[in-house]
């Protein structure tokens, strides 16, 4: 059975000062520096033999410390990166007019095709995800990826494995270097396909990051 781990990127500077990022990118704080060293320790013991990341730089970061712990190669896949986020992008949550602020709500509540201005809907997020996912199929037998993407293009992810909506993922909360797993099985009795085994998981960080888009 196929085990594929999903990590969110380490708290960025933007993050910690509720913009917002989608394509556009802010290194990590030294504090997402530490979350990604601690979810590199526990990733260490967990046999990854691939790193795939968004090629976004706070995913490369993130995922260049969790390569090195593991000791193996990153690949970047763009399809992997945060959704296109449009005219909203680098724009403080808390400074939105309401009219911005309900085309961000469009996203929580919203339907499949809803979107930013300028940017991508939820649908094409979800399937350039799987896209970027089917790939794991084809690694050799024995092979235990770990991808390092971001909030929503994660929790769209999983949410979408889970049957809901893709515009579901803000019902998810993947706080930064969180931790998920997703099988992939083939069962004449359970379902078959993608299965997930765990989502969020934080038992690894010292000190969370909080949720910088809740309000
Ligand atoms: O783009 C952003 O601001 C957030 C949204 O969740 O994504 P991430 O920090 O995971 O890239």
């Amino acid at each position: 059975m196929l085990q594929v781990y999903l990590v969110r990127h380490g708290e960025t500077q933007w993050n910690a000062e509720r913009r917002i990022q989608g394509q556009s990118d802010s290194p990590l704080t030294s504090k997402g520096v530490e979350q990604a060293w601690q979810v590199a320790e526990r990733a260490r013991t967990l046999g990854i033999t691939h790193v795939i990341a968004s090629d976004l730089g706070r995913t490369q970061q993130t995922a260049r410390i969790i390569a090195d712990a593991c000791g193996c190669e990153i690949t970047l896949d763009s399809r992997l990166r945060e959704l296109d986020m449009g005219v909203l992008e680098q724009r403080h949550v808390d400074s939105l007019t309401d009219e911005e602020e309900s085309w961000r709500r469009t996203l929580v509540n919203g339907t499949e095709d809803g979107r930013i201005p300028e940017g991508e809907s939820m649908l094409e997020l979800s399937q350039r995800m799987h896209a970027a996912l089917a790939e794991c199929l084809k690694l050799p037998e024995g092979s235990r990826p770990l991808l390092v993407s971001h909030g929503m293009a994660l929790g769209c992810l999983v949410s979408t494995i889970l049957g809901l909506p893709a515009y579901a993922e803000r019902r998810l909360r993947l706080r930064n270097c969180s931790l998920s797993r997703i099988d992939y099985q083939e069962s004449p009795w359970l379902a078959s396909g993608w299965v997930v085994e765990m989502a969020g998981d934080i038992s690894h960080l010292d000190a969370p990051a909080l949720d910088e888009l809740q309000r």
